[in-house]
Order: structure tokens, then C-alpha cells, then sequence
């Protein structure tokens, strides 16, 4: 190829994680002609492999990391390109690298992710989970440490305390109940005695969801923040601390509570006095409680990685949340910009099942419909909504129990008017249904319930229930047989 051809592509994604990876994929298959680059700040890409489809809108699949030539042998219009992007000039339609070279598309797919929410930035003490790197930094500190502070409530601290030993953790919870950016405060409730009442940490009966392996990459990546990890990035880690203590149930909660400041042994000495026991660092709480800690993890999630399109973007095209504002056809406010994945906002009226959160699914999946959004303006065809923006489904692991969320599985937008239906078993499953009009709406299912595919029918097809009463989750009636 000569310079020129070196230079300009139909399609550039930047972003070599599930988003970036799953729209050059798509954009491969459905245009393999299509000349795509591919820019990625890590020097690995990450690759959603055997995906299991396990209803029409929830699915699994396992990720491994791959070198870009195995992306570029899959089809010879595929380039790979390690390097940071630091502007997009959207007039010129060129984006230009750190290492001064210049890019030409006609059309753009932005997937660079989040980076996350730090509660103390430049804390050397303070540190924050994202990638294989600083999830192996976690690791090496925490085999030095007896206890560590865990801050943020959502899906990194409720996995990395399920996977701690040898350790004592204080996790700080601004809500009044575990796990809140998912689960409500009855779910909660059931992960936390099964907690306690564990025989085994891993028993049988807990189904192993996926499992992937990250591999420890030698070559320097080139971005701040390197792909987010995702499925079962906490299983089969080895999180053992120094503690020689043996309780099976090593965490004290603080509900209700923040984290106030955080204070060098000699701030805390001026203001507490001399500590009976010294620790690197302390944590004032604003209940008023105050302890010392070996470090503190802050996990209180993420903010869309787009700086760099500052300068390219208007200020009316950023969300609130930081993300770039898509429509529903994932582009932009400016033309040929289009944004997906953890970068993103989605920002079309959505279907009344569906809402966005910062996902593997909804990565993979804002990714491969980006890629057919490009394809069918760059040859000027319709194109219309995927089906797997009808309804929120996510699978995943909590605590050792298989969790399903459907659609409105918190009563998100219904405001105070609805209906809840549930069924506990101790320590073997928990289901909640969320009912309105006579319909379900949404449906939390933890344990082995198998009822996923029945209760997404019932949503997506609006079906009354409401003669069915409580009969719908009644165990001695197959429910199936209701609905065939
Ligand atoms: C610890 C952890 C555990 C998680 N567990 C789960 C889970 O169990 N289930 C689940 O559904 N989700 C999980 N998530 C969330 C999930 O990982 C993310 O939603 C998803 O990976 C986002 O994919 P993405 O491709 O949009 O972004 P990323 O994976 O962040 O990829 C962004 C890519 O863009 C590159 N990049 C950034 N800026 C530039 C630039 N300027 N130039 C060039 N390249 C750039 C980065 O290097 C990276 O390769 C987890 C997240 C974390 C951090
Ligand atoms: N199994 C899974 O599905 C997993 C998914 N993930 C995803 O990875 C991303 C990063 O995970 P994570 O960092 O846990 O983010 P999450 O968004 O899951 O949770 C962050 C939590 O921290 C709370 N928080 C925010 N600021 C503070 C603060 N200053 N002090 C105390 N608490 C605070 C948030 O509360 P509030 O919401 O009220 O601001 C929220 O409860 C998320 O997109 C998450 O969904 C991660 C791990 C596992």
C-alpha cells in the first residue's frame, strides 16, 4: 500500500476493548471490504469468545485478551494501530496520535471507555481498580497488608470482598444496605446471611458463570487507563492478605457513612493523638468513627474516558455524567462522530424495558450496532434499532450465587407505583418481581432459578398476570405451563 492508502480509512475505531473490538468485528463481517483501523491504548485487545446465548436479550461470554495480529489475520482490511489518540479534527476528518501521526476516516467510532472515580486522585495510598495493572498492584499491596479500607458500593467492592482473605476490611457504604448500585435492601439482606452462614466459600451448588484469564502484559500501554476488566476478574485471583486473624466473616460494614478525609499518621496524631497501634494511613468517617488501614481501595465507579474530544466536541454535547450524548443511531451531535460503549451516553427515548449501564453487555452490544450505524450512512441505507436495546438483562456473580437483573429490576422509573412479588429461600435463591398495570416490569433472580427466559417473555410481551396473583412465584407450580 502506498503512504496515502497507509493513512485513510473508511472506518477508525478507537479503543481496543469489548467496544472498539466488537464494532471492527462487525464492521468485518457485515462490510469485509471496508478499510478499518483499529487504534488501541493497551497493547493487547480484548475479545468476547464463545458467547452463550441464554435467552433472546441475556447472554454470556468469556473474554480474553489477543494480540493485534490475530484481529488483523481475520481479514486483511483490518489495521491495528497501537497509539493515543490526543485530538479529532472533525472538519478535516482526521485524528491525530501522541506520536504525531494522522489518521483520515470518513467515519469515526470513539470506544475509549472510562476511567474511574477516584476519591482521593493523587493519593499514593488511595488506589482505584480498572485494568489487569492495577488490579495486579491491588494483589502485590495486599499480600503486605493486615487492613484495608474499601470505599464505593457497587460492583468492584461487592466482588472484592466476597474474594478477601487473610484480611481485615472496613467497607464504607454510603447507602443503607450492600451492593446498592445493584440490588435493593432485601437482596442485600439474603447475600449477606448466606455470607455469614457460608459453609464454603465456592460451594457446588454455585454456578460458575464464566471464567477468564488476563494475561500480565509486558509491553507498556500507552493511555492513562488500559481496557476495564469485566466478567469473573475477581475469581481465581489470589486476594490474601497478612492478617493472621481466622474469622470467616472479616468485614466491618459502615452503613450510612463517607469518607470524611484521609489523614498521614502525623494528621492524625495532631488530631486524635498517638494511635495504640500504627498504620500507613487513616480514614476519618463522617459517622465519626476513625481507623487506621495498611491502604484504602476507592471503587466508587467510573467517568467516561473522552478528554480529548474537548476540543472537538461542543459543551452541549457531553451528558451530565461526562459521556459523549449519542443518538439512536450512536452518533454524536457532531457528523461521522460516533461514540459507544463506557464513553457514551445514550441519550434516545428508550424503550420502556431498557436503560444504560456501564456494562460488558451493553459494550459489546453499543459496539457491533455503532458498526452498522457507520456501515448504513456510509452507504446511505436505513437502519433501525437493535433488539437488544428493548430490554436491560445482565448476568453476573455476586457472593457465589448466579445474579439476573430484568429490565426494571429495582422499580427504576416507576417512581413509588408498583407492586413487588417475592420469593427467599435462605441461602439457596432469592427472586423479586417487579409488577405494574397488571404486568411485570422487571425481575431480580439470584440462585439457580431457571426462570430468566420465563419472566423476559412476560416483560417483553406485556402479558397480564395480574390473575395469577402470587401463584406466579408460588414454587409447587410451574409457572412455565401457565404462559406456553
Ligand atoms: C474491575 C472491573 C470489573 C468489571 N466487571 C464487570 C462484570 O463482571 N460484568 C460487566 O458486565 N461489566 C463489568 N465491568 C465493566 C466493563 O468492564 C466495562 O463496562 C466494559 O469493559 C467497557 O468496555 P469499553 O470497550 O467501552 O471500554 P474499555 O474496556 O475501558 O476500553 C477502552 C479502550 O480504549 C483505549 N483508549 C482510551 N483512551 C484512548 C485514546 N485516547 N487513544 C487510544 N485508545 C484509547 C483504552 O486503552 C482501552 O483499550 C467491570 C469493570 C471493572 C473495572
Ligand atoms: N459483576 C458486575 O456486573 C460488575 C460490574 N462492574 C462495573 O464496572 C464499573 C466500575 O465498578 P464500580 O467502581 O464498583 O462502580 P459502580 O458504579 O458499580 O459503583 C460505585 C458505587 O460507589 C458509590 N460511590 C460513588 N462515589 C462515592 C463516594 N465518594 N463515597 C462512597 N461511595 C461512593 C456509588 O454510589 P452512587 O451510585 O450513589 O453514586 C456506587 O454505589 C461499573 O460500571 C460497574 O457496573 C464492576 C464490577 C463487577
Amino acid at each position: 500500500m502506498a503512504d496515502s492508502d497507509e493513512s485513510n480509512f473508511e472506518c477508525v475505531v478507537i479503543g481496543g476493548g469489548i467496544c472498539g473490538v466488537s464494532c471492527i468485528e462487525t464492521i468485518s463481517i457485515l462490510s469485509p471490504l471496508c478499510k478499518t483501523l483499529l487504534i488501541s491504548g493497551s497493547p493487547l485487545v480484548k475479545v468476547a469468545t464463545g458467547v452463550r446465548q441464554l435467552t433472546k436479550t441475556l447472554e454470556e461470554f468469556d473474554v480474553e485478551e489477543r494480540a493485534f495480529d490475530w484481529v488483523e489475520s481475520r481479514n486483511a482490511n483490518i489495521r491495528v494501530v497501537s497509539g493515543q489518540v490526543t485530538t479529532v479534527d472533525s472538519e478535516k476528518h482526521v485524528v491525530h496520535l501522541a506520536d504525531g501521526r494522522i489518521f483520515s476516516y470518513k467515519m469515526l467510532c470513539v470506544c475509549s471507555g472510562g476511567k474511574p472515580k477516584v476519591i482521593a486522585e493523587n493519593n499514593p495510598f488511595v488506589l482505584a481498580i480498572r485494568d489487569t495493572e492495577t488490579v495486579q498492584e491491588f494483589v502485590r499491596k495486599l499480600a503486605d497488608a493486615k487492613r484495608i479500607a474499601i470505599i464505593g458500593n457497587g460492583g468492584i467492592a461487592t466482588e472484592m470482598v466476597w474474594e478477601l482473605e487473610g484480611v481485615d476490611a472496613v467497607w464504607v457504604i454510603k447507602d443503607s444496605s450492600i451492593s446498592a448500585a445493584f440490588v435493593d435492601a432485601g437482596a442485600a439482606e439474603f447475600f449477606l446471611d448466606s455470607w455469614k452462614n457460608r459453609k464454603d466459600k465456592h460451594p457446588a451448588t454455585c454456578v460458575q458463570l464464566k471464567r477468564i484469564k488476563y494475561t500480565n502484559n509486558d509491553a507498556a500501554k500507552i493511555t492513562p487507563f488500559g481496557s476495564a476488566l469485566g466478567p469473573d476478574w475477581a475469581t481465581g485471583l489470589l486476594m490474601k492478605g497478612k492478617s493472621d486473624h481466622s474469622s470467616d466473616f472479616p468485614i466491618q460494614l459502615e452503613l450510612n457513612c463517607e469518607v470524611k478525609r484521609i489523614l498521614t499518621p502525623k494528621e492524625y496524631a495532631a488530631v486524635f493523638g498517638t494511635p495504640t497501634e500504627s498504620w500507613p494511613v487513616y480514614v476519618e468517617l463522617t459517622n465519626g468513627k476513625h481507623f487506621g488501614c495498611d491502604f484504602i481501595v476507592s471503587a466508587t465507579g467510573v467517568t467516561p474516558n473522552v478528554d480529548f474530544l474537548q476540543k472537538t466536541l461542543p459543551a452541549g454535547a457531553f451528558a451530565v455524567d461526562g459521556g459523549v450524548t449519542v443518538d439512536d443511531c450512536m452518533e454524536s451531535m457532531v457528523k461521522d462522530i460516533f461514540v459507544a460503549g463506557d464513553a457514551c451516553t445514550a441519550g434516545w427515548p428508550f424503550s420502556p424495558h431498557w436503560f444504560q449501564m456501564r456494562l460488558w453487555t451493553q459494550a459489546r452490544q453499543m459496539g457491533a450496532y455503532a458498526a452498522k450505524c457507520m456501515l448504513a450512512k456510509l452507504n446511505q441505507e436505513p437502519i433501525t434499532m437493535d433488539f437488544t436495546f428493548e430490554l436491560f438483562a445482565h448476568a453476573t456473580k455476586f457472593f457465589g450465587f448466579k445474579v439476573i437483573l430484568l429490565s426494571l429490576f429495582n422499580g427504576q422509573r416507576l417512581g413509588s407505583d408498583y407492586e413487588v412479588l417475592l420469593r427467599m429461600t435462605k441461602g439457596v435463591e432469592f427472586i423479586k418481581l417487579i409488577l405494574k398495570d397488571g404486568a411485570v416490569q422487571g425481575a431480580v433472580l439470584i440462585g439457580e432459578t431457571d426462570l430468566e427466559e420465563t419472566f423476559e417473555n412476560l416483560i417483553l410481551n406485556g402479558t397480564d398476570v395480574s390473575a395469577y396473583g402470587e401463584d406466579l412465584l408460588n414454587p409447587d407450580i410451574d409457572i412455565d405451563d401457565y404462559f406456553d
